[in-house]
């Protein structure tokens, strides 16, 4: 089994978890950890050659981040990602489906305004459904302490959870369907 683990992350908070997810994956998959813009071949790659593709980004303004935004992060004191690519304009590449692999969101958002609406991983769910992939496996936020984290205590062991949970729920439904052709 394969996954593929595309983020974006311009404080470290969601590589972060990124990373945390990714390496609980490859206890029982294949895993392939990108960072967005290093994940352009994969939308062709390997996209449908998965079984599972994970994507997580930093909310911004209440969804996935845009090139405005992202500038405003880079002027807030942001050291990595960029203006011109992030996870909205990585999903909007993907090729229309229907796709048969799984699908899991997660975000990073800020813990003070975490009973607002809206957020990165919703969006990147809705993106994603638009271009013919199922209803997300599962849809997660992990909260930062300030736009430039840290992460709360306590994140990376719920990132850890998250990433063993979804293990589980793409082998059974592997499973599922085996026995299904068997039948
Ligand atoms: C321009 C901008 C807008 C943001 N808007 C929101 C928001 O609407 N809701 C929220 O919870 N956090 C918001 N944040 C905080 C980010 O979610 C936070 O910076 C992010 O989780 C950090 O992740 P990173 O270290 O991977 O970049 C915003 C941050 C920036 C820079």
């Amino acid at each position: 089994m394969r996954a593929l683990v595309v983020y974006e992350s311009m404080f470290g908070n969601t590589e972060r978890v990124a990373r945390t997810v990714a390496d609980e994956l490859s206890r029982s998959m294949e895993v392939d950890l990108r960072e967005v813009s290093q994940a352009q071949a994969a939308i062709h790659d390997l996209a449908d050659m998965v079984d599972l593709i994970v994507v997580g980004g930093p909310t911004h303004a209440f969804s996935l981040s845009r090139p405005s935004t992202r500038e405003e992060a880079l002027g807030r004191g942001a050291t990595q990602g960029s203006a011109e690519v992030g996870v909205r304009e990585w999903l909007e590449a993907l090729p229309c489906g229907p796709h048969s692999e799984s699908l899991a969101t997660f975000d990073t958002r800020v813990t003070k305004v975490r009973h607002l609406p809206g957020s990165a991983a919703k969006k990147a769910e809705r993106i994603s459904r638009s271009h013919g992939y199922p209803r997300a496996l599962s849809r997660e936020s992990f909260y930062v302490a300030d736009v430039n984290g840290p992460l709360l205590p306590g994140e990376l062991d719920r990132a850890r959870e998250w990433g063993r949970d979804l293990a589980l729920r793409v082998a059974d439904l592997a499973e599922g369907r085996r026995q299904s052709q068997a039948t």
